[in-house]
C-alpha cells in the first residue's frame, strides 16, 4: 500500500542521484534529469528517489500515468502467459497483427472512443501521433481537390523531389502557446518556449491567437467574451490569407486547454464557434488530447465539456492513454496502403496495459474520484488565492486539470523547489503557471496533503 505522506530524508537530488546523474552523463546529456527513481519502491500516488525520498507526485511523469506507480492489476497483466508473448514478440502491426488485435482495440481505445468515433489508428507517441493526424489531413484534401481524378505522372514525379504539385503547399493552423510535439512537422504548430525550436528550420503555416481570459471568470464574462471573439476574427483571417496565397489550410490543431503554454482555457463557445468556422472553410479539425485526455478532465475526453455540435474530425492522444494514437472520422481513412504507416505502428502491449487501465476506471469509477479530487483542489486553491493573492492567483481547472499562476517565472520555481523539498513533486507551465497533474487514483485526501504542504511553502516566501 501507499506511504501515509511524504518523507524527505536528504536534499533532492541526493546523493545516490548525483552519481547516477553523473554515470549517466558520460553516455548522454543528462542535464534535465531531477532525480533517479526507484521503481520498485514507488507506489500509487509516491515517487521514491533512489535516496529514499518519498514524494507525493502530482506531476506523474508530465501527465503520463494513469493509475500511479505498480498498480497491482497492471502487474497482473505481465504475469498472463499469453501476455508476456505479447510483450516479447513486438510486431510489424500494419503486416502482422497477432490473433486477436481487433478484440484488444475493441476493449481498450474503442470501449472509450470520443461519441461518434468509429476508427482508431494506432502511434508511438504524441508528435508521431499528430504528425500522421496531418498527414491524413492533407491527403483527405487532396482528394478532395481531385474530386475523382486519377494521380497523374507528373505528381508522382515532382514529389519525389519536394516539389509541386505532387508535393503540396499545404498548411495546418496553430495557435500561440500551443504545443503538438518536437518532431519536425508538429514543431511548426509548437509555439511555446523558443529553446524547443531554435535552429530548426519552420514551415510557413498560419498562427492565431488563442483566448488569454481575465480571472475569476464569473467577473470578466463581457471582456473575456471579446477576447473569444477576438480571436475566432484572427483565425478567419488566417484562412482568408492562406488560402487565398495557394497554401490551402487543411487542418486546425488545437489543444482543450494549452498545457505546455501555461494551461489557458477557452470557453465551449470559443470551440463550438471554431468547430463551425474550420468546416465553413473545408478544412479539419484536430483536437490534441494528448495531455488533457484520459481522465484527468473527469470525462474521458476534455473537448466532450464542450459539447461540439458535431465529432472532431480528429482526436489525438498519448501519455495517459499509454500508447499514442488518434481517433478520426472515416472519410480520413487513407485510399491506399503504405501512406499512414510506420514499422510497429504503436505497441500491442501498451494496449494490453490501456485495456486494464480502462477496465480499472470503470471497476473503481475514478472518473468521479477525479471530479472530487478536483472540486477539493480547486476549492482550496481559490481560498489559497484569497490569502496569498501575490503568489497564486488565476486559479483555473477541470477536473484534477488544475493551475495557478505565481507573481513570477523565479517565485513560480521557487514554488516548485521549496514544494519538492517538502515532498510534493509538481511542475511549472507556461511563464508563470504551476499545473497540477496527478493520477487518475489521486483521492480527496490527496490533495488536502499537496494543499497543506503548498500553504507551508506559501507562508513562508
Ligand atoms: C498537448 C501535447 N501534444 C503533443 C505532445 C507531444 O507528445 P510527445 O511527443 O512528447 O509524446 C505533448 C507532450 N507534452 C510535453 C510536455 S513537456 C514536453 C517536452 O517535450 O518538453 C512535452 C503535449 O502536451
Amino acid at each position: 500500500g501507499e506511504p501515509s505522506g511524504p518523507s524527505v530524508k536528504t536534499p533532492i537530488p541526493g546523493p545516490k542521484s548525483k552519481e547516477m546523474i553523473s554515470e549517466l552523463n558520460n553516455i548522454q546529456f543528462s542535464n534535465t534529469v531531477i532525480y533517479f527513481t526507484d521503481y520498485n519502491k514507488s507506489i500509487g500516488n509516491y515517487i521514491v528517489d533512489v535516496d529514499g525520498n518519498v514524494l507525493l507526485d502530482v506531476y506523474t511523469q508530465i501527465s503520463s500515468l494513469p493509475l500511479g506507480y505498480n498498480h497491482p492489476d497492471l502487474l497482473k497483466v505481465l504475469q498472463d502467459p499469453d501476455n508476456q508473448r505479447t510483450f516479447i514478440n513486438r510486431p510489424s502491426l500494419g503486416l502482422f497483427p497477432g490473433q486477436g488485435w481487433p478484440q484488444k482495440l475493441t476493449s481498450s481505445l474503442m470501449a472509450v472512443a470520443p461519441k461518434g468515433h468509429t476508427q482508431v489508428t494506432t502511434m508511438a507517441c504524441g508528435s508521431c501521433s499528430n504528425e500522421n493526424a496531418f498527414k491524413a489531413a492533407f491527403m483527405w484534401y487532396r482528394n478532395k481537390q481531385r474530386g475523382g481524378a486519377p494521380i497523374t505522372e507528373e505528381e508522382n514525379n515532382s514529389c519525389m523531389m519536394n516539389v509541386g504539385p505532387g508535393s503540396t503547399p499545404f498548411t495546418i493552423m496553430s495557435f500561440k502557446g500551443g504545443f503538438h510535439g518536437r518532431t519536425i512537422g508538429v514543431l511548426s504548430t509548437t509555439h511555446s518556449k523558443a529553446i524547443h525550436k531554435l535552429d530548426i528550420p519552420a514551415l510557413d503555416w498560419p498562427i492565431a491567437s488563442f483566448p488569454r481570459y481575465k480571472y475569476p471568470l464569473e467577473d470578466f464574462v463581457e471582456e473575456n467574451k471579446a477576447e473569444d471573439r477576438k480571436c475566432l476574427a484572427e483565425v478567419e483571417e488566417q484562412f482568408e490569407k492562406y488560402n487565398k496565397a495557394g497554401k490551402f489550410v487543411a487542418g486546425v490543431v488545437i489543444e482543450p486547454i494549452q498545457a505546455e503554454g501555461g494551461d489557458n482555457h477557452a470557453s465551449p463557445e470559443f470551440f463550438q464557434e471554431l468547430q463551425r468556422i474550420t468546416k465553413k472553410n473545408g478544412a479539419a479539425l484536430i483536437i490534441d488530447e494528448v495531455q488533457t485526455g484520459g481522465g484527468a478532465s473527469g470525462k474521458y475526453w476534455c473537448h466532450e465539456h464542450f459539447h461540439l455540435p458535431e465529432p472532431a474530425d480528429f482526436v489525438t492522444f498519448s501519455k495517459k492513454m499509454l500508447t499514442g494514437g488518434y481517433y478520426s472520422l472515416p472519410e480520413f481513412r487513407p485510399q491506399q496502403g503504405y501512406r499512414i504507416f510506420n514499422t510497429w505502428m504503436g505497441e500491442p502491449s501498451k494496449v494490453l496495459l490501456l485495456e486494464k487501465v480502462v477496465e480499472v476506471i470503470k471497476r473503481d469509477n475514478l472518473l468521479s474520484i477525479v471530479q472530487a479530487s478536483g472540486k477539493k483542489l480547486m476549492d482550496g486553491l481559490m481560498d489559497m488565492s484569497k490569502r496569498y493573492p501575490q503568489h497564486l492567483k488565476n486559479v483555473r481547472g477541470i477536473g484534477t486539470f488544475c493551475a495557478f499562476d505565481s507573481s513570477s517565472a523565479e517565485k513560480r520555481d521557487e514554488i516548485v523547489a521549496k514544494l519538492k523539498e517538502k515532498g510534493v513533486q509538481s511542475g511549472g507551465c507556461g511563464d508563470l503557471s504551476l499545473r497540477i497533474r496527478p493520477a487518475l487514483v489521486f483521492q480527496p485526501y490527496h490533495a488536502d496533503i499537496f494543499l497543506h504542504q503548498l500553504e507551508k511553502v506559501l507562508k513562508k516566501i
